[in-house]
């Protein structure tokens, strides 16, 4: 059973180059820049988050640039540690966050897919069977044997969707960019992506896309300035559709 537990998270970010005095002071007039005990300028990117998702939800994270989404998303991934709260996620995580996140930019694509499944402990065949399956959807070619800091923006976005879409997790969290790719690869990844989110027992979107929002989710978190300011159903957080 999948469960996300947050009790007041927080999370701030020091901006370690601020060494100009001035440059310091200007900054420090914006409501979510403070010093810490360091007196280094920190940025606060999350402040006391406090939610329960449960198993069958599918929630979206929703606010303005800057609000704080991809920051919580890669929290609830195990990338940033809460410098203050608690987290639980209870089953096995699937995160669609960062292109380049989990892989080895001077490995091929088909030796980033054998470490992947070698990380989870996976035995030979079905190492063989997962990876043929990757190589036929991702559909690289020969790029497949090349190194991934080779490939473009487009062909990086297939390989992590491939490989991210081939093994069914629990716990599904996803930012935006998996819409980003050409219309051709969209269409066949439409049944791969449905797969994927209906298998999840939960799962956490980020995406500014209100009819993401509305075909996927059942609830919808409003983030502004790193704070939650809105939680509940999507019609609720984002209001009936208009007739
Ligand atoms: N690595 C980092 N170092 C310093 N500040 C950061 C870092 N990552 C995020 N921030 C800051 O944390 C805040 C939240 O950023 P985040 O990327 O989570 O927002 P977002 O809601 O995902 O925005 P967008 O919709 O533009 O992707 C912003 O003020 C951002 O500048």
């Amino acid at each position: 059973m999948a469960l996300i537990e947050a009790h007041g998270l927080c999370l701030d970010f020091p901006y370690y180059h601020l060494g100009a005095r001035s440059l310091k002071k200007r900054l420090l007039g914006n409501a979510r820049l403070h010093t810490d005990p360091s007196n280094r300028v920190v940025v606060t990117a999350l402040r006391d988050l406090s939610f329960t998702i449960r198993d069958g939800e599918r929630v979206a994270l929703i606010g303005h640039n800057g609000a704080g989404k991809t920051t919580l998303l890669r929290m609830l991934a195990g990338v940033y540690e809460p410098v203050a709260g608690r987290l639980t996620v209870a089953g096995s995580i699937g995160a669609m966050i960062d292109v380049s996140a989990g892989v080895d930019a001077e490995s091929t694509g088909r030796q980033n897919v054998r470490l992947r499944c070698l990380y989870r402990g996976m035995e030979e065949a079905e190492t063989a069977a997962l990876t043929a399956e990757v190589e036929a959807f991702a559909d690289l070619g020969e790029f497949f044997d090349v190194p991934i800091r080779t490939y473009s923006a487009g062909m990086g976005v297939r390989l992590a969707f491939a490989m991210a879409t081939a093994m069914q997790p629990e716990v599904l969290l996803m930012d935006e960019w998996f819409l980003a790719g050409d219309a051709g690869f969209l269409a066949k990844a439409e049944e791969r992506l449905t797969r994927l989110v209906t298998g999840a027992d939960i799962m956490v979107v980020a995406t500014h896309d209100t009819s993401v929002v509305r075909r996927w989710c059942t609830r919808a978190i409003r983030l502004e300035g790193g704070v939650i300011t809105g939680d509940g159903t999507v019609d609720e957080v984002l209001g009936p559709v208009e007739a």
